[in-house]
């Protein structure tokens, strides 16, 4: 089935964790690489005010890994790159969040599906029309139409920055 992740990173060298993250996803068995989005710089939205820009993308894989094994791996790509959990919203160096996981809707706290808030943010759906523009995100419609209702200000292209598909 189709998943969809969101990347974010708004401490240290940004752009390189971002690409370190595509490679570790992707670096054990069960997730095959689709598509990577552009780059997007973006405001900080939510948590403690000075927050550095972020930098965003969305990736698109192919995998017969159940949800939760999907979020472990998630998980583990984050400690990896020194993720500390510190309050809510704040500044991370590496943030991977589950879109969506083909069709499954879940209502855990630990593990929500389609991801909550994603219909709100621009930061994960301009990347991810860009990428698929013909995405749906379920209970919510087109990810076009979604987007068109949004204020989009704050999400800026990096088109000098682009990740590459993992090795
Ligand atoms: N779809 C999902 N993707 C990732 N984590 C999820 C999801 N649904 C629930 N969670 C849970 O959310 C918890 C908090 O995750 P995290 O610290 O990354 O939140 P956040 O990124 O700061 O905020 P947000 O949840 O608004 O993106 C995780 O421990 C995880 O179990
Ligand atoms: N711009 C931006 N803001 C955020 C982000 C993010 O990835 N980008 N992630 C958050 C928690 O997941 C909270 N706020």
């Amino acid at each position: 089935m189709r998943c969809v992740l969101s990347l974010g990173s708004n401490l240290g060298r940004r752009f390189d964790t971002l690409q370190g993250a595509v490679d570790t996803l992707f670096d054990a068995p069960g997730m095959e690489f689709v598509a990577a989005s552009p780059v997007y710089e973006t405001d900080p939205v939510g948590g403690p005010a000075g927050q550095r820009p972020y930098l965003n993308a969305i990736v698109i894989a192919e995998t017969s890994l159940p949800p939760r094994t999907l979020l472990e791996r998630a998980q583990s790509v984050e400690n990896a790159f020194g993720r500390e959990r510190l309050e809510r919203w704040g500044p991370r160096t590496l943030d991977v969040d589950l879109v969506v996981v083909g069709d499954t809707v879940c209502d855990d706290p630990d593990l929500t599906l389609p991801h909550p808030r994603a219909h709100e943010r621009a930061f994960v759906l301009v990347p991810w029309w860009r990428a698929d523009p013909e995405a749906e995100l379920p209970g919510h419609g087109r990810v076009a139409d979604v987007l068109a209702g949004l204020d989009q200000r704050g999400v800026r292209l990096r088109d000098d920055l682009k990740l590459q598909r993992p090795d």
